[in-house]
């Protein structure tokens, strides 16, 4: 049975004619699903270059359905909006003034914990490749001031452009458009950020990145209930937050002064994400619960928010996330890449993202 790698590896033989890359480089490839020998995908093409590309559609169906144990393909083209957001003035001075949206973005859902080191970046990440793995335009705010993870995660280096020294080109890898305060920082220097800088900096990045037309951006928060977190909730339209959490009570704790945080600044709660709950042996399959079982689920029920998923504590996970391509990506068919799709279907049929 052909697996996901031989059929992306068929699908970069085909050559964009434009770009001279091929289609998976040139991120045209989006939502691509291998199952039980029928392969879905949609490429997605400036309209105006809609009918050139026909041949190319083609070409990538009839290589994809030549592949041994496929019988089935279906190869779809989208036109995707080339336009860019409205230029933006730089931030101005905080002012009072109610929560804004972001230009061409559709809904702003915040990821959050209340401990630091649960797992937050980990499923940020995960869960805005799976959403761009369901086809949906997705982007990813690493407002993570403390420890900008994103870079390693989505394997994303080098400083952002600025063409007009105003706004600033994000960048894209996995099928997610991504920011991180880490790419704005050098690598070896400690940063010591204050309030107002804070303030600044996650206005710039909300407001000054060429985002484009997004379905979602998540903004994977720091650890806490600090001035980004408020920043955030105050200035902008947040559809919804995702608190992470282990199963600790300790961690559980910490995460409930996070929903408290998010009630009181009127943020509707998603959902909770129990991760790293149960410890599975990547050699020999055997579970255990090394921070305790089921805290999360007792606590989502106490609190009336929904469990949206229970993540293991897998080597797997963390050796992707560690490589730059989260399981998700790495290994689209596993267990724990399964679980992150569901929270990302699960969003999307609740019209969140
Ligand atoms: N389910 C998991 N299985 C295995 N390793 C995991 C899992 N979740 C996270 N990790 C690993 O744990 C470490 C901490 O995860 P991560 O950076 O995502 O946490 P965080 O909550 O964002 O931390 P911080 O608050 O420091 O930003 C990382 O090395 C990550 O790869």
């Amino acid at each position: 049975m052909a697996t996901r790698d031989a059929v992306l590896a068929e699908l970069k033989q085909v050559v964009d004619p434009a770009s001279g890359q091929d289609i998976v480089a040139a991120g045209m490839v989006r939502a691509l699903s291998v199952e039980d020998g029928a392969v879905r995908f949609v490429l997605e093409v400036d309209p105006a270059r809609a009918k050139a590309m026909e041949p190319v559609r083609a070409d990538a169906e009839a290589r994809v359905k030549a592949l041994a144990g496929i019988q089935n393909v279906s190869a779809l083209m989208t036109a995707h909006s080339q336009k860019a957001p409205p230029e933006l003035k730089p931030a101005r001075k905080a002012e009072p003034q109610g929560p804004q949206s972001v230009p061409g973005v559709d809904r702003i859902i915040a990821i959050a914990s209340g401990k630091g080191g649960v797992g937050k970046s980990t499923v940020s990440a995960n869960l805005a490749c799976a959403l761009a793995a369901e086809g949906r335009r997705v982007g990813l705010l690493d407002a993570d001031v403390y420890g900008p993870s994103q870079p390693r995660m989505l394997g994303v280096s080098g400083r952002p452009a600025s063409p007009d020294g105003k706004t600033i080109l994000p960048m894209r890898n996995h099928g997610v458009t991504m920011m991180s305060l880490g790419l704005m920082t050098n690598d070896d220097q400690a940063v010591v950020w204050r309030g107002p800088m804070l303030m600044g900096a996650l206005q710039q990045m909300m407001m000054q990145v060429q985002w484009g037309a997004l379905d979602v951006l998540l903004i994977d928060l720091p650890p806490g209930t600090g001035d980004v977190q408020l920043t955030l909730t105050q200035k902008f339209a947040v559809d919804g937050a995702i608190i992470v959490s282990t199963p600790q009570d300790v961690a559980l704790l910490d995460a409930r002064k996070g929903i408290d945080m998010f009630n009181q600044m009127k943020t509707p709660i998603v959902g909770m994400i129990e991760n790293m709950s149960t410890h599975i042996c990547s050699n020999c399959g055997h579970e255990e619960h090394v921070f305790g079982h089921g805290g999360v689920v007792a606590e989502a029920e106490k609190l009336g928010v929904p469990l949206l998923a229970e993540i293991p504590l897998h080597l797997d996970i963390r050796l992707a996330a560690d490589g730059g391509a989260p399981i998700v990506v790495s290994k689209p068919d596993s267990a724990q890449a399964t679980a992150f799709r569901h929270v990302a279907r699960n969003l999307i049929a609740k019209g969140l993202a």
